[in-house]
């Protein structure tokens, strides 16, 4: 098992008969939302919403039965991956462009455990570009805010042409060297016209679970 899987799995353990749960996205996701559907298929009892197209995908193949959002008051647990996560366990995400519906996600919650490698524990947040989604509508201009507060930056291209979210959205990659404020940066960035988010998540990890080279684990919360 990687190390990835070993925090996945561990994460997994904390669903209970009844809950509502939100599925993350990326790789280290993949494995917890395997491991779900696994205990689905020997009996337990959820309904699950999914943070990507690419999630619920994955979710209807492993048998998980999902909840349109209309019907979901608040979501018991959502378990996720994360590209970076600091100290204070803010984290970046969106590495796999999926930051806007992980944020909703992860915002309607009562427990957001993050799931991680140990490649993922940095001192400062940063090295990871921080992915910002924006409108297609004038990105240039964004481009230019963007760059205004001190971004280096690249749009997000997949197969020759403008990575497109599924919110039919571009995706800004973002430099800003150590980010040693990430909720002023966050304040700042969602406060950009043209901007819809970013990947920075604040204030709102319950737990994270780091799985180790050696096979052990960590769990590390405010
Ligand atoms: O948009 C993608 C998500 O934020 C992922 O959770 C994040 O990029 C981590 O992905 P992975 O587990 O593949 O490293």
């Amino acid at each position: 098992m990687n190390t990835k899987q070993i925090a996945a799995e561990k994460a997994v353990e904390l669903i209970q008969d009844g809950m509502i749960v939100g599925l993350g996205t990326g790789s280290t996701a993949y494995f917890a939302i395997q491991k779900i559907g696994q205990r689905v298929q020997e009996g337990l009892n959820i309904q699950a919403v999914a943070s990507s197209k690419a999630s619920e995908e994955l979710a209807r193949q492993f048998g998980i039965p999902l909840l349109p959002f209309a019907d979901v008051e608040v979501i018991d647990i959502t378990i996720d991956g994360a590209d970076e996560v600091d100290p204070n366990l803010s984290l970046i995400k969106g590495g796999g462009g999926a930051l806007l519906r992980e944020k909703i996600l992860a915002g309607n919650s009562k427990r957001f455990i993050v799931i991680v490698d140990e490649t993922k524990i940095v001192p400062a947040l940063g090295t990871f570009p921080l992915p910002v989604e924006i409108v297609p509508f004038a990105y240039e201009l964004t481009v230019r805010k963007l760059q205004a507060l001190g971004a280096q930056l690249k749009i997000r291209e997949a197969n020759g042409t403008h990575y497109i979210t599924d919110n039919g959205n571009l995706i800004a990659d973002c430099h800003f060297g150590d980010i040693t404020d990430p909720e002023t940066l966050h304040q700042q960035l969602n406060t950009t016209p043209g901007v819809v988010d970013n990947g920075l998540f604040v204030h709102m990890t319950s737990q994270v679970i780091v799985g180790h080279a050696d096979g052990t684990l960590e769990i590390l919360s405010n």
